[in-house]
C-alpha cells in the first residue's frame, strides 16, 4: 500500500523557531518552508500544504497579530495542535566580521525577536539601527550570504550552525523564561493525535460581542464560562477593522468541544446575540527545553 506523505507548511527558511516547532511535532514529515507567515497559512488553504505551523502567541511580546487576524479575516482553517518552544536569542556574525561584532552598523531579525531583546539592544547597541527580516533563520542566512556587510543576527543556536555563522553574545532575550506558541492549521477540524501531545485539550473561540452595543455584555460572556466553571486561559481583544472601538474576541477554554458543558455555553452564546467562530479543539506538544551548557 502507497505510504501518504504529509506536507508541512512553516515560516521558514530552515531553521526558523517555527521550523525547530514543526520538526519536533512532524519529524520525518515533509516539511516546506515559506517566507512569511500569510503564505505558509495559504499553502494549507489552497491544497499545496496539509498542514502549517505558524507563532500566534509570545511569552513576552504576547500575541503574533498578523497570524491572529488572519485567522480572522481571511481564511477558514482550524488549530488541531499547539507546540509549545522554549525560545532562546543570541546574536551571530559572519565569522569575517567576529573580530569586530561590537562596531556592527546593523543588527537584523524578526520584529517579535528583535522586541525580546529590547534591553540588550538598548544597552549595548543604542543606536544602531535595527532592520526587520522575515525571520530570525532569514537574517542569518542574510549574515551569511553578506560576509562584507558589518551586520548582526538575532536568531537560535541551529541558525548559527545552519549558516556558518559565529555567536558573539548568547542567551540576549530580556528575560529568561521565554516561550513562543505555535499552531497547527488545517482545512479539517479534529485533534492530531500525534505521539507526544499532552492529555488535556482545550479549545479556541473567535467572538463577536452582540450588535447593539449594550452595558456589561463582556461580563455576561464571559459569566457564560464562568457558572458552567469552564476555565479560561486567554481572553484578548483584536481590531475588526470596521471602525474605532469594534473589536472581536479571542478566548482560549480549557476544555473540548464534546465537554458537557461545552454544547450550553455555545447556545447561550449564540443566545446573548454573539457571532462565535470555533477554532477547534486541540492538545498542546510541548518542547522541551535544551540542557544549558555550562
Ligand atoms: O523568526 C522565527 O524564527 C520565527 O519562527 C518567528 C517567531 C515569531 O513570530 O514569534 C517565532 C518565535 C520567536 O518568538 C521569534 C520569532
Amino acid at each position: 500500500m502507497e505510504e501518504t506523505v504529509t506536507r508541512v507548511a512553516y515560516l521558514g527558511p530552515e531553521a526558523s523557531f517555527t521550523h525547530l516547532a514543526a520538526d519536533g511535532l512532524f519529524h520525518g514529515d515533509w516539511l516546506m518552508p515559506y517566507t512569511t507567515i500569510p503564505e505558509a497559512i495559504e499553502a494549507v488553504s489552497e491544497d499545496r500544504a496539509d498542514y502549517a505551523v505558524v507563532p500566534i502567541e509570545n511569552a513576552l511580546e504576547g500575541a503574533v497579530s498578523l497570524t491572529v487576524d488572519y485567522l480572522y479575516h481571511e481564511v477558514e482553517l482550524y488549530i488541531t495542535a499547539e507546540i509549545l518552544q522554549p525560545i532562546d536569542q543570541h546574536l551571530m556574525v559572519n565569522p569575517v566580521q567576529a573580530d569586530r561584532w561590537e562596531e556592527v552598523e546593523s543588527i537584523h531579525s524578526h520584529p517579535q525577536a528583535l522586541a525580546q531583546c529590547h534591553k540588550f539592544l538598548h544597552y549595548r547597541f543604542r543606536g544602531v539601527p535595527l532592520i526587520q527580516a522575515t525571520s530570525t533563520s532569514g537574517a542569518a542566512k542574510y549574515a551569511a550570504d553578506h560576509p562584507e556587510l558589518r551586520i548582526a543576527a538575532i536568531g537560535n543556536r541551529f541558525a548559527a550552525e545552519k549558516y556558518g555563522l559565529k555567536i558573539v553574545q548568547d542567551s540576549i532575550n530580556d528575560f529568561h523564561f521565554n516561550r513562543t506558541r505555535f499552531v497547527v492549521l488545517s482545512k479539517r477540524e479534529g485533534e492530531i493525535g500525534k505521539p507526544g501531545c499532552g492529555e488535556k485539550v482545550k479549545s479556541t473561540l473567535m467572538i463577536n460581542l452582540p450588535k447593539d452595543n449594550r452595558s456589561g455584555a463582556l461580563h455576561q460572556i464571559l459569566s457564560v464560562f464562568a457558572w458552567r466553571r469552564l476555565n479560561l486561559t486567554k481572553i484578548e481583544s483584536r481590531p475588526m477593522k470596521t471602525g474605532l472601538g469594534d473589536y472581536f474576541f479571542i478566548v482560549d477554554v480549557d476544555a473540548g468541544k464534546e465537554h458537557p458543558m461545552m454544547k450550553g455555553a455555545m447556545e447561550e452564546l449564540a443566545a446573548l446575540g454573539c457571532v462565535v467562530k470555533p477554532l477547534g479543539t486541540y492538545r498542546t506538544y510541548e518542547i522541551k527545553p535544551a540542557p544549558r551548557e555550562n
